[in-house]
């Protein structure tokens, strides 16, 4: 059984890959955030900007079988496409907690590259085409290595040198998204949290110097928020 919150035809907003059309499966549930407001506090990521709770987004539902969620969102992709790719990017809240071998094999069966966002606290299944690993806060990385390590910048307790020499092809800062922060009611500990990384300079000010001063590093922005696509 799959449960997901919603699922959608768009574009890959962030990281290498921006740009490429995708099928997107955002699946309830993470291990690092209830997703409750009233957890944000307490948790070890505080500054998400999804809901993935429960069923009630778009096409979201449970799913008894692996050859159902792959028939379904294999019918989210164009039909006459040419020769492009299928592309499927599974995300969450936390993807690694519900895909495994059977799913990827369903999707690969039905002609689809698939790519993952992962937190990096949970072992994945073989078979991912594109592995995007994003750590979270003081967690514990059990993924050491894969396509691209996309850290959201700045973090009090994710600090880039730390994972520098990971064994990533590409390395991105992604500027904080402060919205569901600012949305906050006083006295919001959550927000509070960033006050000293953020008293400096935006997000997006401090992400371009850290690219400058560290070329390892390039700047990832979240384009679908740009462009309002989703
Ligand atoms: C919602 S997460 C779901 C996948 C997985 N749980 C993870 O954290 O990578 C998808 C992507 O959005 C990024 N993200 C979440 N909240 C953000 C925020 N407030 N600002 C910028 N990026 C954010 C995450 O770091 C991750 O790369
Ligand atoms: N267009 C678009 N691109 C994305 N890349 C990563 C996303 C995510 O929430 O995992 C995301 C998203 O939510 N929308
Ligand atoms: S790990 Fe990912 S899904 Fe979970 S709370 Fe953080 S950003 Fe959101
Ligand atoms: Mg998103």
């Amino acid at each position: 059984m799959y449960t997901v919150k919603e699922a959608f035809y768009t574009l890959q907003g962030e990281g290498a890959r921006a740009g490429r059309a995708s099928v997107f499966c955002r699946f309830a549930g993470c291990n690092l955030w209830s997703g409750r407001e009233q957890d944000r506090d307490t948790s070890v990521c505080r500054f998400c900007d999804t809901d993935f709770v429960g069923t009630n987004g778009q096409n979201g539902g449970k799913f008894r079988t692996a050859s159902e969620l792959a028939d379904f969102l294999a019918s989210l992709w164009p039909e006459h496409s040419g020769i492009a790719t299928p592309y499927v990017v599974f995300t969450g809240g936390e993807p690694l907690l519900q895909l495994d071998r059977e799913l990827v094999d369903a999707m690969h069966a039905r002609g689809f590259e698939i790519a993952v966002e992962t937190n990096g606290t949970v072992t994945p299944p073989a078979g991912i085409d594109w592995l995007c690993v994003s750590p979270k806060g003081a967690s514990e990385l059990v993924l050491t290595g894969g396509d691209e390590l996309k850290l959201v910048y700045p973090q009090p307790e994710a600090l880039p040198e730390r994972f520098v020499s990971l064994d990533f092809a590409h390395f991105y800062l992604q500027p904080l998204d402060t919205a569901a922060l600012d949305a906050l009611p006083a006295p919001a500990a959550a927000r509070e949290h960033y006050r000293e990384v953020l008293a400096t300079d935006t997000p997006m000010n401090q992400c371009v110097s850290y690219c400058m001063a560290n070329p390892q590093w390039q700047l990832s922005l979240q384009t679908h928020k740009i462009s309002g696509i989703d």
